[in-house]
């Protein structure tokens, strides 16, 4: 059966980490299992970083980069490069391919979201691999993706890929970065996200040399993968080819079993797609009622109210300390929630002066995360 297919591959894979120079023998080898996984009739998107670290060694810079606007200027020096060596290594196997360069503000609009869906699906259906970056060179911090890892998992989820692989230095996950803890054990399969708490595996928030999340991107990654539905795979990039075992059973790497009831398309863009403008901290019975009771969200639960936003924009519903607990679209304004906050819902008319939704986030715009 024809599967569609996300791979991702870091920096640390694509780069050799003594020169930063390129990898030239683990791309063709992804060039290769793509390639042959197309001509099989799978439907294949890569997502490919390396675009910064591919202009650093193009200019001779021995470091990442800090500053914006240096990091841009860089992006756009490697991204062309990166784009060169690929179509080169993929005419030569005369497997098409094709640049997509996406900013997170292309899927906060819902009409835009849509659009790229349609794009990726006329690409795939062509026979065409869409090789995804960020683009780095117009991306606004307050606006970013940060990392392909995130990037992967909600281009996966839109396209409601069967599987993500996400190919980096380490072959798999362990309870620690096996960098500095030698003997920290190997995770082979992970149920649910639930379970690395309970393993308390420890992620670091660095990545190496030249990649940049390390772990703790790869984790949220495989969240947002297998809440849509995507079987995620942590695996090493230096042999591609396992990608073709494990499609037949092997279980290499670290695996991330799917969410057997993935979460509506809708619902994924509001957690995932959407960026949050502001934060409602709620009260105990309101945290029980959405995420026990599958309640909507009433103005009296809410204790709290933090940032500036408007009516229809995505809030994050967190705990007394802050933790995100769920997320939704609200029916208020900041403002508003300001003076109807802690109020029961039929007060609120008296409050503001007109009458308004009963709800602050109506269930169906609601989604737990
Ligand atoms: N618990 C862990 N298990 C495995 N690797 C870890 C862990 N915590 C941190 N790491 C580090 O994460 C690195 C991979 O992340 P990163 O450099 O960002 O890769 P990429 O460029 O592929 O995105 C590994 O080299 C490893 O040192
Ligand atoms: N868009 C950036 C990639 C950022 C990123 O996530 O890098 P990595 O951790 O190596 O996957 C680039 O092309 O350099």
């Amino acid at each position: 059966m024809p599967l569609t297919i996300v791979v991702k591959i870091g920096t640390s894979s694509l780069t050799q980490p003594e020169t930063g120079l390129l990898a030239l023998s683990t791309i063709a080898s992804v060039a290769e299992t793509l390639s042959q996984l197309r001509r099989e009739g799978h439907r294949v998107i890569l997502v490919s970083s390396g675009a910064v670290g591919v202009g650093c060694a193009r200019l001779g810079l021995t470091e990442r980069p800090k500053a914006i606007a240096l990091k841009q200027a860089v992006a756009a020096v490697g991204q062309g490069r990166l784009m060169r060596v690929y179509d080169d290594l993929f005419t030569t196997l005369q497997q098409p391919i094709a640049q997509v360069l996406l900013t997170r503000s292309d899927l906060v609009q819902r009409s835009r979201y849509l659009n790229i869906l349609n794009t990726f699906k006329e690409l795939l259906e062509l026979g065409v691999i869409p090789v995804v970056n960020e683009n780095d060179t117009v991306a606004v911090e307050e606006l970013k993706f940060g990392d392909n890892d995130t990037l992967s998992a909600l281009v996966a989820s839109l396209v409601k890929a069967d599987w993500l692989f996400l190919l980096t230095d380490v072959d798999r996950l362990y309870t620690a970065d096996p960098r500095s803890v030698p003997d920290a054990s190997a995770i082979a399969l992970v149920d649910s996200i639930e379970e690395l708490n309970k393993l308390q595996v420890q992620t670091g928030t660095q990545g190496s040399q030249w990649g940049t999340g390390g772990m703790v991107t790869k984790i949220s990654a495989a969240r947002i993968a297998t809440t849509a539905g995507v079987r995620t795979v942590i695996t090493q990039g230096k042999y591609p080819r396992n990608i073709e075992n494990i499609l037949q059973g092997e279980l290499i790497g670290t695996h991330f079993t799917p969410q057997p009831e993935p979460t509506s398309a809708r619902k994924r863009w509001i957690a995932y797609g959407l960026v949050p403008a502001g934060k409602l901290y709620l009260d105990a019975g309101a945290i029980a009622a959405i995420s026990q009771g599958g309640k909507s969200l009433l103005a009296a639960g809410i204790k709290t109210v933090e940032g500036q936003f408007d009516t229809q924009e995505a809030v994050q519903l967190c705990d007394s300390s802050g933790n995100e607990i769920a997320r939704g679209l609200v029916n208020y304004s900041s403002d508003e929630l300001q003076k109807i906050r802690g109020y029961h819902s039929r007060e609120i008319s008296t409050i503001l002066g007109y009458v308004g939704a009963e709800t602050v986030v109506h269930r169906d715009n609601l989604v737990l995360t």
